[in-house]
């Protein structure tokens, strides 16, 4: 189902405007929120999990009121939080079940089913009587799925889920994001691109709480990769190629600095054309060079 976000804003007490007229319509499948610290992910998602208000706007999903009809909407919702708390002296078992009694999984025998199954399905049913306290962050965050996926959810928003995942436990946490975001709408906030490019067909990037691009990952790439050159410089340079070019990124590769600059046009000065990729299209959207309406021939 899809979930439509019509003129949302939001100003905190203290006149941050974490919200700007955000209009934004995600469909179905895995959806990848992409911005920087203090972009608004996560003022966003609170929001659509029903747990904040905002100034103005609507959000539908499908003929649902997001805003209004909040106990509906709870229904069909599942949330991993950014800062997902765990009691650390309680099994994973038990702790599962008991959210299962709380979601209204009332009959013991279902309920037992319901909660094995999860933990099949995020691979922990092996380590199921383990302390949550004695997880990894990579475990804590499988329970973490799977407590969003108690009821069966249609709607699933995870809010910065890979963040301090070490390589292996972030490719094991992407695959089963990307087998539950089959048949139901998946919001993934982040501010780690490769989420992003590994996972979501579709995706934004807000910042500042403007919203900036949005559409298909693989659109919005080829949008900006006719644009992108790179060269290798000596770092001491830096400076200086930033004050004659739009430098959006620069890395270090085998020692030595890469930069990438966003350009309509050949830039000169050593710089070679690069295939643009998703990376380059989230530094060039939020350094300001690249908008929405910008596109390759
Ligand atoms: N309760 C609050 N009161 C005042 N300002 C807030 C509050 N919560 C967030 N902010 C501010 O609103 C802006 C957006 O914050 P938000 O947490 O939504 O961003 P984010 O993209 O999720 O970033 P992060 O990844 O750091 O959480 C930031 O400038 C933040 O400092």
């Amino acid at each position: 189902m899809e979930l439509r976000i019509r003129n949302l804003s939001k100003t905190y007490s203290n006149g941050v405007v974490a919200l700007d007229n955000i209009s934004l319509t995600i469909p179905a499948g895995m959806f990848g929120l992409l911005g920087p610290n203090g972009a608004g992910k996560s003022t966003l998602m609170r929001t659509l999990a029903t747990l904040q208000e905002c100034d103005a706007g609507s959000v539908f999903f499908g003929d649902l009121d997001v805003l209004d009809e909040k106990d509906e909407i709870r229904r069909l919702l599942g949330y991993l939080p950014q800062d997902f708390g765990v009691y650390p002296k309680v099994s994973a078992y038990e702790m599962l079940d008991h959210f299962a009694i709380l979601k209204g999984l009332s009959h013991r025998g279902r309920r037992r089913e319901v909660v094995d199954g999860l933990l099949q399905q995020t691979n922990l049913f092996e380590v199921r009587h383990q302390k949550l306290g004695t997880f990894s962050g990579g475990m804590r965050q499988r329970f973490g799925i799977a407590q969003a996926l108690l009821g069966d959810p249609k709607l699933i928003i995870v809010d910065e889920p890979t963040a301090g995942l070490d390589p292996q436990e972030r490719v094991r946490f992407h695959n089963l994001l990307s087998d539950i975001g089959d048949d139901r709408t998946v919001i993934l906030s982040t501010h780690i691109v490769s989420d992003v490019a590994d996972l979501c067909a579709n995706m934004a990037i807000i910042n500042k709480g403007h919203l900036l691009v949005a559409g298909a990952t693989q659109q919005l790439i080829d949008d900006v990769s006719c644009k992108i050159w790179a060269r290798f410089i000596d770092k001491r340079d830096l400076q200086q190629f930033q004050t004659r070019h739009a430098v959006i990124s620069t890395r270090l590769l085998s020692g030595r600095t890469l930069i990438h600059v966003y350009s309509d046009d050949d830039p000169g000065d050593g710089f070679e054309e690069a295939i643009g990729d998703l990376e380059d299209l989230y530094f060039a959207t939020i350094t300001g060079r690249h908008h929405a309406a910008d596109r390759c021939d």
